[in-house]
Order: C-alpha cells, then sequence, then structure tokens
C-alpha cells in the first residue's frame, strides 16, 4: 500500500523522457565502474533463483502426475527431498543477493554522497546565493536516500520480476497454449482496472502532497517564529491556521488511502478469477485427456507467480522513475560549474602589508542591474575604512569582491599592488579574517569553535587570543570552560558573547585585513564595552573595513567611503566630509546627529 502511495505521488515526476533516463542510468553505471563483477555475479545469482522459483511448482505439479494421481510411493521421499533442496536453495540465493546488492548499493551511495558533499565546496558563492538551504539539503538527503533505497531493492526486483514472468509464461506455453490463453485473460483486466482506480487516486495523492507540503511550511514557520508568535499573542489564530490546513490533509489523506486500497483488493478477486478459470477451465480440459491434473496444479501455481511480478513491476517501475529523476538532482549540482579554478601563475602571498585598491569597478549579480558601478578608492596600510550609505548600496558587495566571493565584471581589484586574480584564493582568505554580525558558530566546543580561525593553533593561544578578546573571563564561568559544547547556533550564550568568541577567532588568525559587519542588535552596556576594547585591539595595526552603524566607528574612521545607489559619491574622514555639506552631511543629520542629542 505504501509502495503504492509513493508510485502516485511521484507521477509527475515520471515525466522524464527516455533518453533523459538512459543518461541518467548511464551515469549510475559509471559510478558502479568498480563493482561490475559483484554486480554480475548478483544478477546471476537472480536469475538462479527465479529459475528455482519456478521450478518449484513444476516439480509440484510432476509429484501430482506421477505419484499422487497414481497412488505410485515409491521415489517420492526423493522428490519431496529434491524440494525441499530448491526451496532452501531458493532462500540461500534470495539471501545472498540480497546481502551483495545492498553492499553494491552503499558503496555506490557512499561515492556519490561524497563527491556531492565535496562539489558543494568548489562551488561558487553565487551558487549558494540563488538557492535556498532546505533545497540543497533535500539533495544531500532525501534525493540520495530515494536512491539508496531504490538500488537496496529495486533492482533486484524489476530483474527477477520480468525473468519469472518470462520463465512462467515460456514454461505455460510449453505444457498448454490453450490454458495460457486462459491465464492471461486476466491480465487485459489487471491492467484495466489498476488504470480505472490509478487514475481517481493520482488526482488525491497529489492533494495529499501539497497540503502535506503546506502544513509542513506552517509548522516550519511556527517553529522559527515561536518568539514573535508569543510576543504579538498570535497563538490562536497560528492554531486555528493549522486546523484548517490539518482538516484538509485528512480528507485528502482519506481519499487517497481508500481510493488506493483498492488496488489489493483487485488484485485478490482477479487472482481468484484466474484460479476459478484454471481450475474450471482446466478440468474440462483434463476431462477431455488433453491435460493432466498436474498441469492444473501448475498452472494454479503459476498464475500467482504471475500477478505477483506485474503488480511488483508496476511499483517498482514507478520507485525507479522517481529514484532517477533524483539522481538527476543530484547530477545537475555535481555538472554546475566550479568556482573558477586560480590561474596558472596565481601567487602564494606570504606576507601582505594591507594596502587595497579598487580601481574603477562595477559589478552586477544578475549581469542586468549593477551593484556597484565605477568604484575607485585607495586605502592604505593599516587604514580603518568605514562603508558608509543607505540600504542596499553595495557595501556588502564591496566586500564580497574583496573576499572575491565575485570578482568584478569590470575594473581591477588590487592588494598591495597585485590584482586579487594573481594570488591564490586560499592565499588571499588566509590574509583575512571577519566578524559579522549574525556570529556563526559550529557545533563543537568553544575551543574548536575559536581555532577554526586558524587550525594549528596550540590550546594556549586559543586561550591568550581568548584573553585579548575579553572573552576569557565569561568562558571560564561556563561549566567546562573551554570544554563547554556548543549547539550550531549558540544557543546557552549571549548574543554579545557570540561577538567576543568571533572577534577571539579573527584575533587567531592573525588577519592583515579585517572585515567588520557592524552588530546593529542591542548589547547590555558592559558587554558593549568589552566588545569595544577588543575590537579596538584587534583592529590594531590591521587594514579594516567596517561596515559602520555606530556613530563612533564613523568618526574614528580614518577614512569614510560614503556609497550611494552602488557609487562611492564622497570619501573623506567625519569632519572633511560634513565640511563638504554634501551626502554624508545630509546621512549625519538624518540617522546619527539624534543618537546624540
Ligand atoms: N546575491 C545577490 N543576488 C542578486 N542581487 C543581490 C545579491 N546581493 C545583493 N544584491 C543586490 O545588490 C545591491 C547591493 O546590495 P548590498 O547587499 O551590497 O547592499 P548593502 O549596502 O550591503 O545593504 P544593507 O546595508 O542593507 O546590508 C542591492 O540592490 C541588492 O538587492
Amino acid at each position: 500500500m505504501l509502495k503504492h502511495r509513493h508510485n502516485m505521488i511521484i507521477l509527475k515526476e515520471n515525466k522524464r523522457t527516455v533518453k533523459e533516463n538512459i543518461q541518467t542510468l548511464k551515469r549510475i553505471w559509471r559510478f558502479l565502474s568498480g563493482q561490475k563483477g559483484r554486480l554480475a555475479v548478483v544478477i546471476w545469482m537472480v536469475m538462479i533463483s527465479s529459475c528455482l522459483s519456478l521450478l518449484g511448482p513444476y516439480v509440484v505439479g510432476k509429484a501430482v502426475d506421477t505419484y499422487i494421481v497414481t497412488k505410485q510411493t515409491e521415489g517420492f521421499v526423493s522428490l519431496v527431498a529434491t524440494l525441499l533442496f530448491i526451496y532452501l536453495a531458493l532462500s540461500l540465493s534470495t539471501f545472498l543477493q540480497n546481502y551483495w546488492m545492498i553492499g553494491i548499493a552503499q558503496k555506490t551511495i557512499y561515492s556519490i554522497r561524497t563527491q556531492l558533499f565535496r562539489q558543494f565546496h568548489q562551488l561558487p558563492i553565487s551558487f549558494f546565493d540563488q538557492r535556498k538551504s532546505g533545497e540543497l539539503m533535500s539533495r544531500l538527503t532525501n534525493d540520495i536516500e530515494n536512491m539508496s533505497q531504490t538500488f537496496n531493492s529495486t533492482v533486484i526486483q524489476v530483474i527477477s520480476s520480468t525473468l519469472t514472468l518470462i520463465g512462467a509464461i515460456f514454461v505455460m506455453l510449453s505444457l498448454s497454449p490453450l490454458l495460457t490463453a486462459v491465464t492471461l485473460l486476466i491480465v487485459p483486466m489487471m491492467f484495466g482496472g489498476m488504470r480505472w482506480i490509478t487514475n481517481r487516486t493520482q488526482k488525491r495523492f497529489k492533494e495529499q502532497q501539497q497540503n502535506l507540503g503546506e502544513l509542513n511550511g506552517l509548522i516550519e514557520e511556527v517553529i522559527s517564529g515561536q518568539k514573535v508568535i508569543k510576543l504579538f499573542s498570535q497563538e490562536k489564530t497560528v492554531i486555528s491556521q493549522f486546523l484548517i490546513k490539518n482538516e484538509q490533509l485528512k480528507q485528502s489523506g482519506f481519499w487517497a488511502q481508500t481510493y488506493s486500497g483498492f488496488i489489493p483488493k483487485l488484485m485478490n478477486v482477479l487472482n481468484n478469477l484466474s484460479f476459478a478459470l484454471i481450475a474450471g477451465v482446466g478440468g474440462i480440459f483434463a476431462f477431455k485427456g488433453m491435460i493432466s491434473i498436474g498441469v492444473i496444479v501448475i498452472f494454479t501455481e503459476y498464475a500467482r507467480q504471475f500477478t505477483r511480478p506485474l503488480n511488483d513491476l508496476a511499483n517498482q517501475w514507478n520507485t525507479l522513475l522517481s529514484a532517477l529523476a533524483g539522481a538527476e538532482r543530484v547530477f545537475e549540482i555535481l555538472d554546475k560549474e566550479k568556482e573558477e579554478d586560480d590561474e596558472a601563475e596565481a601567487l602564494d602571498l606570504p606576507v601582505v602589508r594591507g594596502e587595497v585598491e579598487f580601481r574603477h569597478v562595477s559589478f552586477s549579480y544578475d549581469k542586468k542591474q549593477e551593484a556597484l558601478r565605477d568604484v575607485s578608492f585607495l586605502t592604505s596600510p593599516g587604514e580603518t575604512v568605514a562603508l558608509v550609505g543607505p540600504t542596499g548600496v553595495g557595501k556588502t558587495t564591496i566586500i564580497q569582491l574583496l573576499m572575491r566571493f565575485y570578482d568584478p565584471d569590470r575594473g581591477h581589484i588590487l592588494i598591495d599592488g597585485y590584482d586579487v586574480r594573481q594570488i591564490k584564493r586560499f592565499s588571499l582568505r588566509q590574509h583575512m579574517a571577519f566578524v559579522l554580525q549574525d556570529v556563526f558558530l559550529f557545533q563543537g566546543t568553544i575551543l574548536e569553535n575559536i581555532r577554526y580561525g586558524r587550525l594549528d593553533a596550540t590550546d594556549e593561544e586559543v586561550i591568550e587570543a581568548a584573553k585579548w578578546a575579553n572573552a576569557h573571563s565569561f568562558i571560564m564561568k561556563l561549566p567546562n570552560g573551554y570544554d563547554t559544547v556548543l549547539q550550531q547556533d549558540g544557543s546557552g550564550i549571549s548574543q554579545g558573547q557570540k561577538q567576543l568568541l568571533a572577534i577571539a577567532r579573527a584575533m587567531i588568525a592573525r588577519p592583515s585585513i579585517l572585515i567588520l559587519d557592524e552588530a546593529t542588535s542591542n548589547i547590555d552596556t558592559m558587554t558593549e564595552l568589552a566588545i569595544q576594547e577588543a575590537l579596538a585591539r584587534l583592529m590594531n595595526n590591521r587594514t579594516c573595513f567596517v561596515i559602520a552603524h555606530r556613530l563612533n566607528t564613523i568618526q574614528n574612521a580614518d577614512r569614510i567611503l560614503v556609497l550611494r545607489e552602488g557609487t562611492v559619491v564622497e570619501q573623506g574622514t567625519h569632519a572633511s566630509l560634513l565640511k563638504e555639506k554634501g551626502f554624508y552631511y545630509e546621512l549625519y543629520h538624518r540617522q546619527f546627529k539624534k543618537e546624540i542629542i
């Protein structure tokens, strides 16, 4: 039943062309390259077990004719022993083929999963900017899991069902073509009936899937937005929204399951019908001496063998197609263009002084609307540069280009006189560190989180950095000090403490160029002071780019770059810019002055 439900859900995906499916199969085949020998053994095993499963009923039929009808006992025991051997061998070969196939499947899935995970690290940032993380996660988990399930069982089932089906028809034809025709009568009825039910269930399953998606979306939103819901006392609204969606899901689920429940019933009816037909028509043939009783026994057994593989094939076929669609989604990522390789003569910069120049840089994310337009500036080593401007003017974009997450469409970015394209990415990023307002902490200890800045730092160096970052004292108050395990979102420590850890992490990286995205959230005064002091130490003697939100930072900056609509409209110190009475002056009076009044 479950399998059948799955069929319906994936009907939509089955619209892929045969050519596309063959191409995907070819690619999967390539992943199996190291295991073709084992796969051949499995296929042999499947063939043997299919033959054995056809042989069993044949021997039973022969036993009826030779021993039971004639009441002959001699040799009967050895025939029963043969039958026992056939069924034991069948069980053993089924077990072995499953065991080996699971081994092959898991090895293949392991290598596809590893390749996909590696690929994620080689893709440019633009790839991630354009996609939802949930959707990417689902390729690495759901799609691969779907492939894995299919490899585990479907391949074997498809081969075995096909062989059994062909074998059964072949043996039946050789025994009695007429009775075979009678047995096959149920096939069109089976397809007709299935089609009738499928047409009705398909719509219901689509509805169910859609309702389930909407309900999941609501649940996800409610869980992540718990604080907002509570704060605005929206619990009742959310619950009533949930009840509506839940009711819809119940309704569609009820009808989908009810309709699909007809399928096993139909199979049963048809099976019984075929038994009755074989017994009735076969009986008449037997009276006329056209066939023996044993042949009727063989036919009734094969009739069962016949409907089962047909049903299995219908189910497995859809599962296989759905797995192919999943595989295609995985391959689509594997085929994405990787981040451009470093140029052959790209340099390793052992030391960076921190001179940064943007020379007529223009850049557009979508190649339609420019996010930066002819931006030029030159900073001296050790300068603190504040990027100032209204929202969406390109402050973050300047930083993204500096870190080489994107390359400019026009113009050049130079560090110590070298075009960033001439520097190896790894080397470039090694000289940079950033402290962003959303501090990203990994699941792990505090020690590991700080050491992320430079993996070869000793424990002593980590502690030293934490002391410099004013983080040591709060860390020591935690139950396990530096060994306290943080969850991925850093729950358990405050926003300000996360900032202090981020500063320690940047400190240990010993960068020449520092990037700061100042936190806008309110942090208590004591922690704020600790952060400001730690930042001042971190920024000392380093070129710093600050996406500045605090007046204090802006006033103390050596250079302020004032951005407007993707271009630098003014630059200078706070005092000189105020004197100019231009855009900065306007911004200052609009945004900041109220802070100091
Ligand atoms: N990944 C992206 N894809 C497409 N457009 C983007 C992307 N990131 C930013 N943009 C667009 O580029 C322009 C500049 O964005 P940017 O993030 O650099 O602004 P900002 O000055 O940092 O803004 P804020 O102060 O709000 O963070 C905006 O118009 C924005 O919509």
